[in-house]
């Protein structure tokens, strides 16, 4: 397994950083903009570490929904680089094996493959069932996306309904919080933890220093919204630094049911506009 983060530049100098641990990217820089995912300064790597920062996988269960460790195991164990691929692009797979079995009783491969060029940071995730059996998952594209401006607004979220995702049940949970009305922006910042289901429309990060950031999905059909505010108590988020990021997932919560050898693709796609070089 390897911790160590590697660059692919494509050749319009958009670059991108990852590591097989986790498939894990944990960095992108537009081409003349300034880096646009969060990463941790005290980030840990290694077996059944997840690292804070950059855009963690989740699968194959989201979260404490579902018997599994939270969040899955994708995200804490070592995949294995694909050679080979094209400059500005890094993937890496990960299949079932003895530990993932114990865990989740299925055979299956997950394929990442993140392109950068021009401005845009492009994510694909495919699940293939390489078993005799279907099989249900849900799953993330946990992405910590870099905040400067304290007043940096999310928009495209209004008017949706948000399930908390402090409640113990909140997929079955009737009573909604909402992020304003349709057409309203809400502060970034703000401490939050929300799905928002069925949320297919571009969300927009606003931020006055750096400039719009869009997102993007298909198959994810949808979104959360985390940013643990001050006081998280989280050993490897040191203190303040949760002003400097705001978690926006591409999400599939309702669960997929994938037949025996067939395959799923999730893609979530950013964009930064204008690029502004800091
Ligand atoms: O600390 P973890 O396991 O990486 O999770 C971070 C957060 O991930 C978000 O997706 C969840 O909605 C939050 O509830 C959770 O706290």
């Amino acid at each position: 397994m390897s911790c160590t983060p590697v660059t692919v530049t494509a050749p319009d100098g958009a670059a991108l950083t990852a590591c097989t641990h986790g498939g894990h990217v944990l960095g992108w820089v537009p081409v003349g903009g300034a880096q646009r995912l969060w990463l941790s300064p005290t980030a840990e790597c290694g077996p059944g570490r997840a690292i804070r920062g950059g855009v963690p996988v989740i699968f194959p269960q989201f979260a404490g929904r579902g018997p599994l460790p939270k969040h899955g195991f994708a995200r804490d164990r070592a995949w294995q680089r694909v050679d080979g691929c094209p400059a500005g692009t890094w993937a890496a797979t990960l299949r079932d094996d003895e530990q993932t079995r114990a865990l989740w009783p299925y055979a299956f491969e997950l394929r990442l493959t993140a392109t950068v060029a021009a401005q845009e940071l492009t994510i694909d995730l495919e699940v293939r069932n390489d078993g005799a059996q279907p099989f249900e998952f849900t799953a993330a594209l946990h992405g910590y996306l870099v905040v400067r401006d304290p007043h940096a607004e999310l928009a495209g979220l209004g008017g949706l309904h948000a399930q908390d995702n402090a409640r113990p049940e909140p997929a079955d949970d009737g009573d909604p919080v909402w992020l304003g009305a349709p057409g309203e922006s809400v502060p970034a910042l703000q401490p939050r933890d929300v799905s928002l289901l069925g949320a297919t429309d571009p969300v927009d990060l606003v931020d006055g220093t750096l400039g719009r950031l869009t997102l993007t999905a298909e198959a994810f059909t949808d979104r959360v919204v985390w940013n643990p505010g001050p006081g998280h108590g989280l050993a490897d988020v040191p203190a303040g630094a949760e002003a400097g990021f705001v978690c926006v997932e591409a999400a599939r919560l309702t669960p997929v049911t994938l037949p025996a050898g067939a395959t799923w693709t999730g893609r979530q796609t950013l964009r930064a506009e204008p690029s502004v070089a800091l």
